[in-house]
């Protein structure tokens, strides 16, 4: 007879290990046509933004599922609400909730692993990350960016989360670190154009006005008649999705209920101990190393 050493989904089937990589096309959802839409989210930022209920919490979950199964892959999650992305904290490097302090030092440390890998890329002749550098891929998720540069804390902070954020957006995506950040305030102080263009990858779920689907799209192209407030309030999911330099593509999120999401992130945390079938990343550490 046959042991089971752990069974985190009480299957009673040996699990296994899925294999998969941020270096792969990640699968969010299908378009209109019915065709699988992926993203190549280790070479961009996402940004994610619509009103209430529209269905962001889903996608930022897609995210952060397929980067807890995926092979050296370290998450960073900011939270302030703490149970949207409540669970995949035991897996991540860091989670931050309703701690302005605690944003702004995660931030720096970063921002500093970020240039630490731009050296490494300069010493290497190299001038992005590639799949086989052994460099573990570091997304930090967060959620609702508001919280934290508009609510939390002093206005000084708020600012310094600000340019911080900026920062890693800026320098994140060549160096194997992007970020995927969410709103659901969808006005020019939340996302204003200096930060929304740094995202390669735009969604708008539903918005109440054009005005503010421009804000996440960019400006124009509701006139050209992609606007997110087209969408039924009921469509829960449905999104437009821009990626650079295309035209924006309406979209059907995938979606994960609280119970597929907790298995993922137990499963993951399984897999991720020394003793899993694989070990993804480097070990839990509360110091990044240089560059790893
Ligand atoms: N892709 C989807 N397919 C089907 N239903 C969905 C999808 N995404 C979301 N829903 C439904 O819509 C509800 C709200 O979704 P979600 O919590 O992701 O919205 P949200 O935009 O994050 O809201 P909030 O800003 O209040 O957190 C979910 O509980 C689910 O029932």
């Amino acid at each position: 007879m046959s042991t089971i050493a752990r069974d985190p989904l009480g299957t009673g089937r040996v699990p296994v290990g899925p294999g998969m990589s941020m270096f792969d096309p990640m699968f969010i959802g299908i378009d209109e046509f019915g065709e699988h839409v992926t993203l190549d989210v280790v070479f961009h930022n996402l940004l994610i933004a619509g009103e209430p209920g529209g269905g962001k919490s889903g996608l930022i979950n897609i995210a952060a599922a397929t980067a807890a199964l995926s092979e050296n892959t370290r998450l960073v999650c900011f939270d302030a609400k703490l149970v949207e992305l409540g669970p995949w904290r035991d897996i991540s490097d860091a989670f931050v909730g309703p701690d302005l302090d605690e944003a702004i030092s995660v931030l720096r440390r970063l921002l500093t692993v970020a240039i630490n890998r731009y050296q490494w890329l300069l010493a290497n002749r190299r001038r992005k990350v590639g799949r086989y550098d052994g460099l573990s891929t570091i997304l930090t998720v967060i959620d609702e960016i508001a919280m934290f540069s508009t609510v939390l804390g002093t206005e000084a902070q708020q600012k310094e989360f600000s340019t911080l954020l900026r920062g890693l957006v800026s320098l994140g995506r060549a160096c194997g670190m992007p970020v995927i950040g969410a709103s659901q305030r969808t006005s020019w102080d939340i996302i204003p154009a200096s930060l929304r263009d740094l995202f390669g990858y735009r969604c708008a779920f539903r918005c109440t006005t054009t005005g503010s689907s421009d804000v996440i799209l960019g400006s124009g192209w509701a006139e050209l008649g992609y606007s997110a407030s087209d969408i039924n309030p009921e469509n829960r999911g449905a999104a437009y999705l821009l990626t650079e330099g295309g035209t924006p593509r309406r979209i059907k999120a995938a979606y994960l209920s609280d119970d597929d999401i907790y298995n993922i992130a137990d499963y993951a945390d399984w897999m991720r101990r020394p003793s899993g079938i694989t070990v993804p990343a480097t070990s839990r550490t509360s110091e990044w190393q240089m560059a790893a």
